[in-house]
């Protein structure tokens, strides 16, 4: 592979931001992929994924190059070489390359990849948390998958095609696909590519969501012209999928703190031909005691630490804190505590999140059930997900019903 100067700088660029600006790194990447008009499709995964790749190994490189955070323009330069040098890549003769230490990077990966928190480049305070919770062997497992990149997943809109007719649809555009089996509407994409600038894409035919996540609106076992409240809808990807299994019937109601994120799910309802949604904000406790004893289904997607998507969001590693990790444990219980009053009589409940630590899934349950409000319910089953054990992103649901 050869390195293009304008195509490094982008990437030089983006980290800039990602690390001492503390901006999102899909937004900034989305940002960087619009500097220029005449990249081509190699040219922009370059540039993706390589600021990817150094953000995810973050630790690792740092500790290679022998910088320190805060990183200057010259520290990015040198965690560059870092990664290149351990891709195999030729470094050209740029100043920002002069006295590379091929050898000794090389010598110091060896060596530091025999310990865990470097070698899978993770904060101290997350390697002890993931042992503390899942054990040293499961642990070790996982969050070496987790600094895999995934694969792309598409559930197929059963509202406007099958999924035999989205591959063929998708075959003719160069883009194969294949089925999963034990998930009945997702296609998984044999190679990358860029499947929002495809037609099949703006008429509403898939939306992009991995295969861990389809098995949630699966669980609540919605059926049409149900009541359902997706609670903490943000931007939709599991009210549509909801709205796809009601077969366009019935009502579901979608809720969140923020209006923003039902605005997105405004914009892709109406690409997916979906008609059945109501949205409201959650701003106050009333729009959530009006519908007390009046759903049949209620999902609770709760905010969560995302430690089962490092594969989609590596930044989170260096983004997330201890205290946030216990706020949200809180803000879980509370969540459950409130919303499950909106399930009625005989009505299902399905709390999720994309974490695969135990203290924000199971436990949560666990003290939910033994308290007053969770008197009222029954466990029915769980299912907990992880990376390295189903191929596809870590998460937990759980399905209550109540008597
Ligand atoms: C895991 S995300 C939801 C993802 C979404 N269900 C999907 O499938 O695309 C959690 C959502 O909960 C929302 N949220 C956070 N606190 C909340 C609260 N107290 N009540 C309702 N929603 C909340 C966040 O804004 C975020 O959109």
């Amino acid at each position: 592979m050869r390195l293009h100067r304008n195509l490094c700088f982008a990437v030089i660029d983006g980290l800039m931001s990602i690390f001492n600006d503390e901006e999102y790194a899909d937004k900034v990447i989305q940002q960087l992929l619009k500097r220029d008009k005449r990249w081509g499709s190699r040219d922009r995964g370059f540039v993706a994924e390589t600021t990817y790749d150094i953000v995810r190994w973050k630790r690792l490189y740092a500790e290679i190059a022998e910088v320190k955070e805060p990183f200057n323009r010259d520290n990015l330069w040198r965690m560059f070489a870092v990664w290149a040098t351990l891709k195999g890549i030729k470094l050209p003769d740029w100043k920002y390359f002069e006295n590379t230490p091929t050898r000794k990077i090389k010598g110091r990966f060896d060596e530091l990849s025999k310990i865990r928190k470097f070698r899978e480049s993770i904060p101290d305070w997350i390697d002890a948390i993931g042992v503390e919770e899942l054990g040293e062997s499961k642990w070790t497992k996982e969050i070496a998958v987790q600094n895999k990149q995934a694969d792309v997943i598409l559930r197929v809109n059963t509202l406007k095609t099958s999924k035999e007719k989205l591959q063929n649809t998708l075959f003719d555009q160069d883009i194969e696909t294949e089925f999963i089996k034990g998930y009945p509407s997702a296609l998984k994409l044999t190679e990358r590519a860029n499947v929002f600038m495809t037609e099949a894409f703006k008429k509403g035919l898939f939306e992009v969501q991995d295969a861990s996540s389809q098995l949630v609106a699966e669980m609540l076992h919605v059926e049409p012209g149900m009541k359902v409240v997706d609670t903490c809808a943000g931007a939709g990807g599991k009210t549509l999928h909801i709205a796809s299994l009601m077969e366009n019937k019935g009502q579901i109601i979608a809720m969140d703190i923020y209006e923003s994120k039902l605005k997105k799910l405004k914009v892709r309802a109406r690409r997916n031909g979906v008609h059945n949604i109501d949205m409201r904000v959650i701003d106050s406790t009333k729009p959530i005691k009006k519908l007390h004893n009046k759903a049949d289904r209620v999902l609770i997607d709760a905010p969560c630490s995302g430690l089962g998507v490092l594969r989609r969001n590596p930044d989170a590693k260096w983004k997330l804190e201890p205290q946030f990790l216990d706020q949200i444990r809180g803000i879980q219980q509370d969540i459950l505590q409130r919303y499950s009053k909106m399930v009625k009589s005989g009505g299902k409940l399905v709390y999720a999140t994309c974490s695969i630590l135990p203290s924000e899934n199971e436990n949560q349950i666990n003290a939910f059930l033994e308290s007053e409000a969770g008197k009222d319910f029954t466990f029915a089953k769980d299912k907990k997900v992880l990376a390295h054990e189903s191929g596809y992103d870590g998460f937990y649901m759980a399905l209550l019903e109540r008597h």
